[in-house]
């Protein structure tokens, strides 16, 4: 199918999307930590995904160390982290179609209940629309010169140049595609901006490389050479929040939305619209004042977790976690709820993503591998969303530090 035809279909399935579905039969949530609530959920999963995770459930000790070429120095063992399951969570996008089973690896209590309660009140809502709108990961080389004069004839050179940074791009990677170049002059500093699409990696290292690349041909061509340069000049945003990444695109732009009807909310949120709006414009306003780049209310709760169980670089989180979310009353009293994440930079090949947990915990969404990267990211986008309800409900109604009490605390 076309890209055209790809997005028929997408509007078509939005316009048919059910306004209510009822949940399958039950994934065992309510059996606490145990081994026995192990067993019962791994043998749901079994049944459901055809998948026993031969290293998440231990049968299988790691041993083949070779495989962390790449990805570690000093390297003496596994870090632990306590890994569970939420869903089904129901997305409707243009490349993740259907039910999922989200892996979250955290120690922080209440987190999956939370999602998982999530999820569940968007699922009886017909599932989540999310949809990845565009994407882009930049590297930002700085170059210093003596004078503005000498500054503007090199820019003049590499403006003309174009097409050879695209062809050293395709060069440099299979996959890397330069998509975008920017300038921005401060004295005598010139920092170019290389933007390119980079398949199904995050891309962080590939952008690297090709810029890397380019930035030798540009010294060793040009006609005015820099006093000196540097790959990075601390402006592309990897591993920072900034406004630039948030007016823009830092690997994905994924937005997502619901409607909630007010019975819905009622029953499962125990909150209601009227009480989620308004703690919604009161948490917005406090976001404000607090200097806060986009707002929101735990995206990174979330995706930390998601990036642990699928072998992203958590690092990023720095960036990924940067949005806006929006909950309005809508006419007939039930409450509308968006998320936006315009710097979700994830990759289902390279980086840790076929490291054991983390690529059975892929496989599990369906996710490993080749073209599955625009999938991932929309469902990162429901995940999120199915957050934002749950701590939004919770707080709206006072319920916040109880569940936090009961879930993240001994007993
Ligand atoms: C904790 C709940 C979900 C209780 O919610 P509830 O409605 O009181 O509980 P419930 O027992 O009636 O269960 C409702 C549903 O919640 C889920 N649920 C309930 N219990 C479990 C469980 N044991 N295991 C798995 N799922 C569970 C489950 O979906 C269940 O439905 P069911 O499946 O039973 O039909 C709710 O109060 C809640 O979501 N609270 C918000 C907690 C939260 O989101 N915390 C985020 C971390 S806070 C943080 O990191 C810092 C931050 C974000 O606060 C920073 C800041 O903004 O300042
Ligand atoms: N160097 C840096 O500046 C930074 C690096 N990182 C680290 O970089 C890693 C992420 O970088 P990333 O570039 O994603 O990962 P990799 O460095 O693992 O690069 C991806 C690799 O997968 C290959 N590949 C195979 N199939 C595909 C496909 N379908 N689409 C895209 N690539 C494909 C690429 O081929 P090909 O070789 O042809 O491109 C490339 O070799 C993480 O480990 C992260 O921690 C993080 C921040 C900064």
């Amino acid at each position: 199918m076309s890209a055209l035809q790809d997005l028929e279909q997408l509007l078509e399935d939005i316009k048919n999307k059910p306004a209510s579905k009822t949940l399958p039969e039950g994934f065992p949530s309510e059996i606490p930590v145990s081994l026995q609530g192990i067993r019962k959920r791994l043998a749901f999963l079994l049944e459901k995904t055809d998948m026993d995770f031969p290293y998440l459930s231990g049968q299988q000790p790691f041993s083949d160390v070779s495989r962390l070429e790449g990805n570690i120095e000093n390297y003496i063992g596994m870090s632990m982290v306590p890994t569970g399951v939420i869903g089904p969570v129901s997305v409707l996008g243009s490349m993740a179609k259907g039910d999922f089973y989200i892996p979250l690896a955290t120690s922080e209590g209440s987190l999956l209940a939370s999602y998982h309660r999530g999820a569940r009140a968007c699922y009886l809502a017909g599932g989540a629309t999310s949809v990845c709108l565009i994407d882009g990961v930049q590297r930002s080389p700085v170059f210093k010169f003596d004078n503005l004069g000498n500054l503007g004839t090199f820019l003049v050179w590499i403006i003309g140049h174009l097409d050879e940074f695209r062809r050293i791009t395709e060069s440099a990677s299979r996959y890397a595609r330069l998509t975008d170049m920017k300038s921005n002059i401060e004295g005598n500093h010139l920092i170019l901006t290389f933007e390119y699409h980079t398949g199904d990696a995050s891309g962080q290292n590939m952008v690297t490389i090709c810029t890397d690349a380019i930035c030798q041909y540009i010294i060793q061509n040009a006609p005015v050479q820099p006093r000196f340069w540097f790959i990075e000049s601390n402006f592309s945003g990897d591993k920072k929040a900034t406004s630039q990444s948030f007016a823009n695109v830092r690997g994905k732009k994924v937005t997502a939305e619901i409607m909630l009807p007010e019975k819905l909310v009622t029953d499962v949120l125990k909150t209601t619209p009227v009480a989620m709006a308004e703690y919604w414009r009161s948490s917005t306003i406090g976001t404000i004042q607090s200097g806060s780049i986009g707002a929101q209310g735990h995206y990174a709760n979330g995706l930390t977790a998601l990036f642990i169980a699928t072998g992203q670089d958590v690092a990023c989180v720095s960036e990924a976690s940067v949005g806006i979310t929006r909950m309005e009353l809508t006419s007939d009293g039930g409450l509308y709820v968006s998320v936006t994440l315009p710097n979700l930079i994830v990759g289902t090949v390279g980086g840790g993503t076929s490291l054991p947990t983390q690529k059975e915990c892929l496989e599990l969404l369906g996710c490993y591998g080749a073209g599955k990267t625009r999938k991932f990211a929309e469902i990162c986008g429901a995940l999120v969303l199915a957050g934002e309800i749950s701590i939004a409900a919770a707080l709206s109604a006072g319920r916040f530090t109880a569940a936090h009490q009961k879930f993240g605390r001994k007993r």
